[in-house]
C-alpha cells in the first residue's frame, strides 16, 4: 500500500528527472562537466543511502522502499527515459530523416563497441557503403561523405567550429584545442612566428642534421643486413626532430635505437582515443576520474613531462645555437612560465609534428616497396639534382606526386577533424544540417571515392602528374585540412618528407623483408584520432 508521502516522493523523483533534463542538460554542452555530474550524483546517492541505513538499520527492504531511495531511483529512470524519448521523437535532427543504424539517434555508446579495435575508419566506411553519402551516426551527429563537406564545414567561410572532441585537454589550453575562433586566431598568431619563412630556415638545418643521423643508422642496418621496421625507425626520427625543434632537446631514440620512456607513455595514452573519440564525455570521465590508472596515468605523466621540459627550457632562458619553437614563444610572452598555453602547446608541438609525418613517410616507403617502379622514377629525377637542394626537390614531379598520393591513400586524419554547426546550421550541396550538430567528414573514405579519384583505392602517383584526368574532384583530398584550423606545420612537413625520401631513395635499395606481403601497414593501422600504421619491415642495401 503506497502512502501519500510515498506517492509524493515518487512523483517528485520522476518529475525532477524530466525537469533536470529539459531545464538544464538539454541546453548547451555538458561533456566536460560529465565527471562533475557523475561525482555529484554519486555524492547525493551516497548520502541518501547512508541516511536511510541510519534510519532503517540493516533492513534492506525498508531501505529500498523508503521514499528517498525510490525517488532517487525514479529520478535516474525518468532522466534517462526523458533523454531517450526526446532523442527518439523530438530531436531537431529527426526532421532531416538521415538514414543510419537505428541506435544512432539514441546514443553513441554502442560505437565504443564497434571501435573497440580502433578501426573507426573501417566502421564508418561500412556505414557509407550501406547508407550512402549522409549517415546519422549519433543523436546530434552526422557523418558526411560528400567531398564538398570539407569546405562547407572547415573552409574559411564556414561558421562551423571544432567539435566537442577538441576539449579533450580541458581545462588545459592548446592551439589545437581552442574551439573559440577568435581565441584560436590570437594564439595561432603566436605560433606563426615559429613557422615564418625565416624560422623554417632554422628548422631546416635541424631537419638535415637528423636526416644525417637517420642515414647513419640505416647504413649500419644495411651493412649488417638486419631488418628495419620503417614505421618504428621513422617515428624515432620524427620524434627526435620534434624534441629538437620544440625544446632543442631530442629524445635520442634514433641513436639509442630504443623508445624513450615518455614517448611510450604518449603512445599508450592515445590508445584511449581509438574507442572513445566518438564519445568525448566518456573520455572526460575516464581522464578526470581515473587519473592515476593505466593509460590515463601515462597521459598525465606525458603532459607533466612536456611541461617540465618547457619550464627547464624557459628557466635556462639562453638562446640555443639554432632557435627552437620555444624561442619564438619566448619572444612573445617574455618567457612567462605561468603562461597557461605553454603546457598544452609543448605537448601539441611534439605530437602534432612527429606522428603524422612518420605515418606518411611509413606509407611512402610501404608503397614504394610494393611498387618499385616509382623508386626508379624518383632516382631518375634525383640524378639531375643535389639531394639537399630543397628548391630543386620541390620541382621534381614524380617525387612530389609519390608523397601527394601517399597522403591521399593513407590520410593522417582517417575520421578525425570533426566540426560542429552553429545556430545557422550548414548546407552541403543540397543537404541541410541543422544547428549544433557534429559533422564528421572521414578523409579515409572521401579520398577513395571513385567520383573523386579514378581507381581511388590504388596507388597511382601519375594522377598528380601525367594523368590529371584521374583526379575527378580534388576537393576530396585535403591532407593538411583547410581553413582557420589547417596544419600550421605543413611547409615544414613537406621539407622533412622531400629530404627524407630523396636521401633514402638515392642512397639505398630496399624491399619488403622476406615473409611479409605488405599487408601489415594498412591491415594493422589504427584510428586514434590520427592514424597509427602497422609495421613496414624493410631490408636496406647501400647503392653502389
Ligand atoms: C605529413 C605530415 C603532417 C600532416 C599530414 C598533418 C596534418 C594535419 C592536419 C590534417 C591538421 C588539422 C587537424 C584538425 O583539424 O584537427 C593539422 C593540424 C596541426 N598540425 Fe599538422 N600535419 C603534419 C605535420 C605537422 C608538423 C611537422 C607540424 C609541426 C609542429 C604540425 C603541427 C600542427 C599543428 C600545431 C596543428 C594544429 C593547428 C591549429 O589548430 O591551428 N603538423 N595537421
Amino acid at each position: 500500500m503506497i502512502t501519500t508521502a510515498g506517492f509524493l516522493f515518487s512523483l517528485g523523483g520522476a518529475l525532477s528527472g524530466v525537469a533536470i533534463h529539459h531545464g538544464l542538460f538539454i541546453h548547451g554542452e555538458w561533456h566536460h562537466q560529465a565527471p562533475n555530474i557523475l561525482r555529484s550524483y554519486a555524492g547525493i546517492f551516497g548520502c541518501v543511502a547512508i541516511s536511510q541505513m541510519f534510519i532503517y538499520g540493516s533492513n534492506a527492504t525498508s531501505i529500498l522502499t523508503s521514499g528517498l531511495v525510490v525517488a532517487s531511483i525514479l529520478h535516474v529512470f525518468s532522466l534517462i527515459a526523458s533523454i531517450l524519448v526526446y532523442r527518439g521523437l523530438f530531436h531537431r535532427l529527426n526532421n532531416a530523416n538521415f538514414d543510419g543504424p537505428w541506435w544512432a539517434r539514441y546514443t553513441k555508446i554502442w560505437q565504443i563497441w564497434e571501435n573497440r579495435h580502433s578501426k573507426n575508419h573501417l566502421y564508418l566506411h561500412k556505414l557509407y557503403q550501406k547508407y550512402g553519402d549522409v549517415v546519422r551516426t549519433g543523436p546530434a551527429e552526422v557523418t558526411v561523405f560528400i567531398p564538398e563537406a570539407h569546405e562547407a564545414v572547415g573552409g574559411r567561410q564556414s561558421e562551423c567550429i571544432k567539435s566537442e572532441f577538441y576539449d579533450l585537454l580541458w581545462p588545459e589550453q592548446a592551439l589545437f584545442a581552442a574551439r573559440n575562433k577568435a581565441v584560436h586566431a590570437k594564439r595561432r598568431k603566436d605560433w606563426q612566428y615559429g613557422f615564418s619563412p625565416s624560422a623554417i630556415q632554422y628548422h631546416e638545418a635541424k631537419v638535415l642534421k637528423w636526416i644525417d643521423e637517420l642515414d647513419r643508422q640505416l647504413e649500419g642496418k644495411a651493412k649488417d643486413g638486419s631488418i628495419v621496421d620503417a614505421t618504428e625507425f621513422l617515428l624515432w626520427f620524427t620524434f627526435d626532430i620534434m624534441g629538437d625543434f620544440t625544446f632543442s632537446k631530442s629524445f635520442g631514440m634514433l641513436e639509442s635505437q630504443k623508445w624513450h620512456n615518455i614517448i611510450v607513455k604518449t603512445q599508450n595514452a592515445r590508445t584511449l582515443l581509438g574507442p572513445l573519440t566518438a564519445t568525448p564525455w566518456l573520455l572526460h570521465i575516464g581522464v578526470k576520474l581515473l587519473p592515476r590508472i593505466l593509460w590515463v596515468k601515462d597521459w598525465y605523466e606525458s603532459v607533466e613531462w612536456c611541461q617540465a621540459q618547457m619550464e627547464e627550457r624557459l628557466s635556462n632562458g639562453s638562446q640555443p645555437g639554432v632557435p627552437d619553437l620555444t624561442s619564438f614563444f619566448m619572444e612573445n610572452n617574455k618567457g612567462d612560465k605561468a603562461d597557461p598555453w605553454l603546457r598544452g602547446d609543448s605537448l601539441l608541438a611534439i605530437l602534432a609534428g612527429s606522428e603524422p609525418t612518420a605515418q606518411i613517410l611509413a606509407a611512402i616507403f610501404h608503397e614504394l616497396s610494393m611498387h618499385p617502379k616509382h623508386i626508379d622514377k624518383i632516382r631518375e629525377e634525383l640524378s639531375e639534382v643535389c639531394i639537399t637542394d630543397f628548391k630543386a626537390l620541390t620541382d621534381l614531379p614524380h617525387l612530389n606526386a609519390v608523397i601527394q598520393e601517399a597522403m591521399r591513400l593513407h590520410p593522417n586524419l582517417l575520421t578525425g577533424g570533426s566540426r560542429k554547426t552553429t545556430e545557422n546550421g550548414v548546407t552541403i550541396g543540397d543537404v541541410y544540417i541543422p544547428p549544433h550538430i557534429t559533422v564528421i567528414t572521414p578523409h579515409y573514405t572521401i579520398a577513395r571515392r571513385e567520383d573523386c579519384f579514378e581507381q581511388g583505392t590504388k596507388f597511382i602517383p601519375e594522377r598528380w602528374t601525367t594523368k590529371p584526368e584521374m583526379v575527378r574532384n580534388p576537393k576530396g583530398h585535403i591532407p593538411f585540412s583547410i581553413g582557420q584550423y589547417n596544419c600550421i606545420g605543413q611547409h615544414l612537413a613537406w621539407r622533412i618528407m622531400r629530404y627524407t625520401v630523396a636521401r633514402i631513395v638515392w642512397r639505398y635499395t630496399f624491399h619488403l623483408a622476406p615473409g611479409y606481403d605488405g599487408h601489415n601497414m594498412e591491415g594493422d593501422k589504427v584510428d586514434r584520432f590520427t592514424a597509427f600504421p602497422g609495421i613496414v619491415p624493410l631490408c636496406f642495401k647501400l647503392r653502389d
